[in-house]
């Protein structure tokens, strides 16, 4: 069986975190981060606010996601091997791939591959907090948060709301442990139903 399993929500909600947690302990289970699939700097548009658009789909290269997503399904073993995870030779022959990023369920044709799809949110103060102590490849330039990707975040939350996307909404402040005790304990119990 196969079994894609969307890690997804706002920026700093601990996406990242959660999905290096889940690694440790799924078998069979690859990971394909959305941030690898960021254009280079100079193809991402400068919006009307001066700011370049980095929260919006079309600073990603989603075309290239979902061909590495499309070469998994066709041989999520081979994928594994070539991704250096070790493939467990048991009866069940599961195979899990987790997909995590903050735009995961805003591109149609990734939309309907999940299993499940996990969101992650915490409060906006906690975000900017969270997001004013990390240091990006791309440094924040000062009023990015609240001017750009606050306002992004809120848009696509919206549509995908709108769009009738289904989600698991996961609370961002309760601890590494427990989301990670949660989300694992929800997966194995979707895997036995899906079995
Ligand atoms: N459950 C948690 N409680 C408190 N802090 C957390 C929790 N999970 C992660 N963090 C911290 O919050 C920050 C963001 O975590 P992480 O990088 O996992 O988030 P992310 O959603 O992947 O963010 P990004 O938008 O940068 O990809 C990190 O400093 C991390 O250590
Ligand atoms: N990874 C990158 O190249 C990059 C560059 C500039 C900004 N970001 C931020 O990453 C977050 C998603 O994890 C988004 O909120 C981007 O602003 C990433
Ligand atoms: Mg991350």
């Amino acid at each position: 069986m196969k079994y894609i399993v969307g890690i997804g929500g706002m920026t700093n909600g601990g996406k990242t975190t959660l999905t290096n947690n889940l690694l440790k302990v799924l078998p069979n289970c690859c990971v394909i981060h959305q941030d690898d699939f960021f254009k280079p700097q100079d193809q991402i548009a400068v919006g009307e606010d001066g700011f370049k658009q980095w929260d919006v789909l079309e600073s990603l290269d989603m075309e290239a996601m979902l061909s590495t997503v499309q070469a998994w399904m066709s041989s999520p073993r081979k994928f594994a091997r070539a991704h250096g995870v070790s493939v467990r030779l048991d009866a069940s022959d599961t195979h899990i791939l987790i997909l995590e990023g903050f735009l995961l369920y805003s591109y149609k044709p990734l939309v309907d591959l999940y299993s499940r799809r996990y969101f992650l949110t915490i409060p906006y103060e906690e975000c900017k907090w969270r997001r004013s102590k990390r240091s990006y490849a791309v440094p924040d330039p000062p009023g990015l948060f609240d001017g750009h990707v606050w306002p992004m975040y809120q848009k696509y939350k919206r549509e995908m709301e709108a769009n009738g996307v289904e989600v698991v909404y996961l609370d961002g402040m309760k601890s590494r442990e427990e989301l990670f005790h949660q989300v694992l304990e929800d997966i194995q119990n979707s895997l036995l139903n899906c079995s």
